[in-house]
């Protein structure tokens, strides 16, 4: 069978109008940007980057030395090329102008470097999250404000998943497309075209952990998926939780699925747990692009217009009927 790379599907989506090369460049260097993650997470103790950093974040949280690297790599590739405007890390404060005295590029690059930090030492999946917008500041240099924009103006978004193969999963508005890497050649071979999500699912993703923090509606939605079959939902659901976003994601862009990670007592102070630029906008485009639902619970995920670069917001995502029911049982209450 004739492997395309994912270079050869970039030239494909110009070629039909759908990226420009600027884009198809700026997915280059990140798709060459998560293979050198990739050689990092795969050493782990060999390498000697497991652990701590021995520094806090910007979100006051404790830096695995994985996040540190991975999020180094992202910016010292990206900075380079032309393509980009300014990058926005999960890792940094504030907006990372681009040191060179290059025009400004058409793009603002946002990405969690490393998504599912404390699964890094017990060797479990982890993955980079990564999302696109235009750059509206033109040729001066892109303020916080510019990059607050609703995640429906993103033009592309994907992530990255470090298991047992690392895996490249894409859109750019026309559909959901995964790639996995062949280390001995170095290149992503396309390999699952058009990802899609059931609409309907027996699957769900929550830290059952929570439940005693957790909102009136989500209690009521668990509760009528553990009743089974005998419940008001009329079936059996299993229960998947890996603790990094891009591995529960990616189990529901595979077979399907319901994640939620929603408003509770516990981060009620601080909008949430998972951030919106950075998490959530760029899983819901891919969500969206595969046929599922993205919601606060209340809002599309999307809709939101940011207030801050780190802002958190609830998440309730995957299979288009469950989260439309959890969404009813928010509007009911
Ligand atoms: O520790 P918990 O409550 O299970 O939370 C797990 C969630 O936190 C996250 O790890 C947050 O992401 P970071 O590791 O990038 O901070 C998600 O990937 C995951 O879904
Ligand atoms: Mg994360
Ligand atoms: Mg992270």
């Amino acid at each position: 069978m004739r492997r395309v790379t994912l270079t050869q599907f970039l030239i494909e989506q110009q070629r039909a109008g759908r990226i420009s090369p600027d884009l198809r460049l700026l997915i280059e260097v990140v798709a060459r940007a998560v293979k050198a993650i990739s050689v990092n997470v795969s050493k782990g103790a060999l390498a000697g980057v497991l652990g701590e950093a021995g520094t806090d974040n910007v979100q006051g949280e404790a830096q695995k030395k994985l996040d540190v690297i991975a999020n180094e790599i992202l910016l010292q590739a990206n900075e380079w090329g032309g393509h980009l405007a300014a990058m926005a890390s999960e890792e940094v404060e504030t907006v990372h102008q681009i040191p060179f005295d290059y025009p400004k590029g058409g793009f603002l690059l946002l990405f969690d470097p490393l998504d599912g930090s404390s699964n890094i030492d017990v060797n479990i999946s982890v993955g980079t999250i990564f999302s696109v917008l235009r750059n509206p500041a033109g040729g001066s240099e892109p303020t916080e404000a510019n990059f607050l924009q609703p995640g429906s103006e993103q033009v592309a978004a994907g992530y990255a998943v470090y298991g047992p193969s690392t895996q490249l999963v894409l859109t750019v508005g026309n559909g959901v497309h995964g790639f996995t890497l062949d280390r001995e050649m170095g290149s992503f071979v396309y390999t699952q075209p058009f990802m899609t999500i059931p609409v309907d699912t027996q699957e769900f993703a929550i830290n059952a952990s929570n439940a005693r923090f957790w909102e009136q509606p989500v209690k009521r939605y668990v509760d009528e998926m553990q009743a089974g079959k005998g419940g008001p939902l009329g079936k059996d659901y299993n229960m998947r939780w890996v603790a990094s976003m891009v591995a529960d994601v990616h189990r529901i862009l595979t077979r399907g699925g319901i994640f939620m990670y929603p408003m509770d007592e516990k981060c009620r102070a601080k909008g949430g747990k998972l951030r919106l630029m950075y998490e959530a906008n760029p899983m819901a485009m891919l969500v969206e692009q595969a046929g599922g639902a993205a919601s606060t619970g209340r809002e599309r995920i999307m809709d939101l217009k940011p207030t801050e670069l780190h802002q958190r917001v609830p998440v309730i995502l995957g299979s288009k009927n469950e989260v439309e029911r959890v969404v009813s049982y928010h509007l009911e209450a």
